[in-house]
């Protein structure tokens, strides 16, 4: 095969955009903020972004923030979520393996998302060990009385949370392997299907929107809320009023 050949069959073209907002460009932008907002660091995290009939996949177990477009996968849209060899990868750079989130990340897209973000921040991490484990597959996180739970819907096409409604984030239990996790984020969206983001205990948080503007304040909303939590536990201050 000629060089020129390898080109075509790898559709590098597909990840090659002089558009700042084309997804291959935008996942190691949002990746490197991310990364400093500390939400993908020590390669953990990620972001998944999809456009039409194509999902875009960081590579597993890079430095997020290093990550550049010719890095990216693309699966072509729809693709089976299981087994992962049956995944329509139209693209698939040399020497990586695509990101150990791609099965919650479709899980996501099969809910209608343009986007979908993971991350490990602390402030998630420590809600998560502040809800009683009691409470099993019951287990959420509830907060009311916060302006900016106004930054998260209320469900698809219901507008947005107001000032006296109660944020509810399901969380889940953490497993050994990131993919194990896909039946328990299944199981949290069929429970709450209202939800756009479901914690994983002791490990963090898959927020998922519209489009990526939107995963991406729904994402700020939610860590500043949780921030936020922490910080009223320490003080003796009740989430719901
Ligand atoms: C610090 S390793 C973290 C990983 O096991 C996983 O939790 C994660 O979020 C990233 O997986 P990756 O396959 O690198 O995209
Ligand atoms: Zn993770």
């Amino acid at each position: 095969m000629c060089p020129a050949d390898q080109v075509a069959t790898n559709n590098d073209h597909l990840v090659q955009s002089e558009d700042p907002e084309h997804p291959a460009n935008l996942i190691p932008e949002l990746c490197r903020k991310f990364y400093n907002w500390g939400w993908v660091t020590g390669t953990g995290g990620g972001t998944s972004i999809r456009q039409g009939d194509h999902i875009f996949i960081a590579p597993s177990g890079v430095q997020k923030e290093l990550m550049q477009p010719n890095n990216i996968f693309v699966l072509q849209w729809p693709t089976p979520k299981y087994p992962a060899s049956d995944r329509n990868y139209i693209r698939k750079p040399l020497k990586l393996n695509p990101s150990a989130c791609t099965p919650l990340f479709l899980t996501a897209f099969e809910q209608g998302a343009g986007c979908c973000i993971h991350t490990h921040s602390q402030w998630a991490v420590l809600v998560t060990l502040l809800v009683e484990r009691e409470k099993g597959p019951d287990a959420c996180f509830e907060i009311s009385n916060i302006e900016q739970i106004k930054g998260i819907p209320r469900g698809k096409g219901k507008g947005m949370l107001g000032f006296f409604d109660t944020l509810k984030i399901p969380i889940i239990e953490n497993t050994a392997f990131e993919e194990d996790l896909t039946s328990g984020l299944e199981a949290a969206m069929n429970k709450y299907p209202d939800t756009y983001a479901v914690l994983v205990r002791r490990h963090g948080i898959y927020v998922w929107g519209d489009n990526t503007a939107k995963a991406k304040t729904q994402c700020e909303s939610l860590d500043y809320i949780f921030q936020l939590a922490v910080e009223m536990h320490k003080l003796g201050l009740p989430w719901v009023k």
